[in-house]
């Protein structure tokens, strides 16, 4: 279907709903309740207790990777190596069960809005149906207009760019409008009031994607031509979804979706970007918007620095590296997928010195809950995945791959992480640029750091700055 023939009346269902709240959400109310108390919390600890241990730093550490050091201070989510990421101290299932959906729609099986999920790791409370709603259209607002000289840099990217660095250059061309920044470089902000203009931003890098996101894609699948509309009286992720030409009413439907699939389709993109917000502070996306933050950098180029990490194949691109893996391996298995087939295929990978990936992780130690989450989702829809051999062998794979981890005997995790199951399931439904997927990744993402952001400013954090040794030093300390 062309974008122009879409009804305009499948377009306005929700308008009247939306409209009654208003454009502007009541978070940053919310958060002016709660900054004194917080501050003096941080003040208290820095004056009390800023000599206090909090462990020790090896060598071993010093050149591998920071392994294990405690050296960061992250407010909204921690991850436990047992149970997996909290956010605000709730795990994936009291998430699901408190956060509030989209208001528009009474289907109980629906995920919560991302939205909601940002509420809570902004102020540490459960959003009202109302905050929800209403931060919901604040960002559907500020997303509904990039700036000019973005959309035409965007247009002019080449078609066969990554996707994730066309994603980092739409978003640091967005400095340009930083209010942030502009204030800053005026010399007319206090250090009390960077917070403010850090939200204003940071809530300003979360709405846009959804529009950058678009552009990107149809960059890349149709020279440019909008894939669907963006609608101002719908949630961030239905939008996603509509600029990918992935529902019925408002784009142009590129792989025939049924109704029910394309509504499945939003709702798999709700849990995946629900639960992908936020992974405490140390893997490689949240700590670099974390660390050129601290600079003072404003959040589009602290953010389009995190995506930059983000594309790196260990961390989000993993989702890529196993579609193409699942794809590549059932092309060789016999139909049956034996499983003496698929250890010896894992055997042949791990001897040629290569990762299983999807597999492993640098703090769990247990198969990750949004992996779970994940299939959840699959089994809650056993006609649309039977015959889906790709999605097939990834669960066959969980339960394979970590025997045969366990006995090559070097992966300290060997369970699936939430890249084993999550590109395989947006591939399923027509998403068949591999590449992309980590922009989708890249959309969740921003939620975690860009919160983080804000309170850095909130406590007034200073500059990250750890010290550094050097070979003669480091022979020194080992006696060598
Ligand atoms: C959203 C995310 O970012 S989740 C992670 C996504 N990344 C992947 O799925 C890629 C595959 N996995 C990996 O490469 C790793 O497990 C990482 C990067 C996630 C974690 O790295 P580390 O913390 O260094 O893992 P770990 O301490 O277990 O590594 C020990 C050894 O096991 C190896 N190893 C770890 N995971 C795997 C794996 N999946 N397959 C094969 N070998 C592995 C490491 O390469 C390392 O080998 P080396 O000693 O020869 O260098
Ligand atoms: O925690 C990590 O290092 C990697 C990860 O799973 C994430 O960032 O989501």
């Amino acid at each position: 279907m062309s974008l122009s023939k879409v009804p305009a009346a499948s377009r306005g269902i929700h308008v009247s709903v939306r409209r009654q709240s208003s454009l502007r959400s009541d978070l940053k109310a919310a958060l002016k309740e709660l900054i004194p108390q917080k501050r003096q919390d941080m003040l208290k600890i820095k004056q009390k207790c800023s000599d206090m241990k909090v462990g020790d730093i090896t060598v071993g550490s010093l050149i591998g990777g920071m392994r294990g050091n405690c050296s960061m201070f992250w407010q909204g989510t921690s991850l436990d190596s047992q149970e997996g990421i909290r956010f605000q101290g709730k795990n994936i299932k009291e998430c699901q069960a408190c956060l509030p959906s989209d208001p528009t729609s009474c289907d109980p099986s629906d995920n919560f809005l991302p939205e909601s999920m940002l509420w809570l790791l902004m102020t540490g409370n459960v959003p009202t149906k109302q905050q929800a709603s209403n931060l919901s259209s604040e960002l559907a607002y500020r997303g509904a207009h990039l700036p000019d000289y973005t959309i035409k840099i965007m247009r002019n990217l080449p078609q066969d760019m990554h996707p994730m660095t066309q994603l980092a250059i739409g978003l640091a061309s967005m400095n340009k409008s930083s209010r942030f920044a502009r204030k800053y470089e005026q010399g007319s902000l206090g250090k009390n009031d960077y917070w403010e203009y850090t939200l204003d931003d940071a809530l300003q890098v979360i709405a846009s994607l959804p529009k950058l996101t678009g552009l990107i894609y149809s960059n890349i699948v149709s020279n440019g031509e909008p894939l669907g509309q963006y609608n101002e009286n719908r949630d961030w992720s239905y939008n996603i979804c509509s600029l990918l030409g992935m529902t019925t009413g408002d784009s142009i439907n590129r792989h025939d979706l049924t109704e029910q699939q394309a509504k499945d389709f939003v709702n798999l993109m709700r849990l995946y970007t629900g639960i992908h917000v936020d992974h405490e502070g140390g893997n490689v996306s949240a700590h670099t918007t974390h660390l050129v933050g601290s600079a003072l950098g404003d959040p589009f180029l602290s953010y389009s620095s995190g995506i930059m990490g983000l594309a790196g194949p260990l961390h989000g691109l993993a989702a890529q590296e196993v579609v193409k893996f699942l794809i590549e391996m059932n092309s060789k298995l016999s139909p049956e997928m034996p499983k003496s087939e698929i250890e010896d295929y894992l055997w042949k990978l791990l001897n040629s010195k290569r990762v299983v990936p999807g597999y492993g992780h640098a703090v769990l130690r247990k198969a990750d809950p949004r992996f779970t989450a994940m299939l959840d989702f699959v089994k809650a829809r056993p006609e649309e995945f039977k015959t889906d051999r790709n999605v097939a062998l990834m669960q066959k794979l969980s339960e394979i791959a970590p025997k045969v981890l366990i006995e090559h005997g070097k992966t300290k995790n060997p369970y699936p992480n939430v890249d084993s199951a999550s590109g395989i399931l947006f591939y399923h439904y027509g998403i068949k640029e591999l590449l992309f997927l980590t922009v989708i990744f890249g959309c969740s993402r921003s939620m975690g750091p860009m919160t983080q952001l804000v309170w850095d400013r909130i406590y007034g954090l200073p500059i990250e700055r750890p010290k550094s040794l050097d070979m003669d030093s480091l022979k020194a300390l080992c006696h060598l």
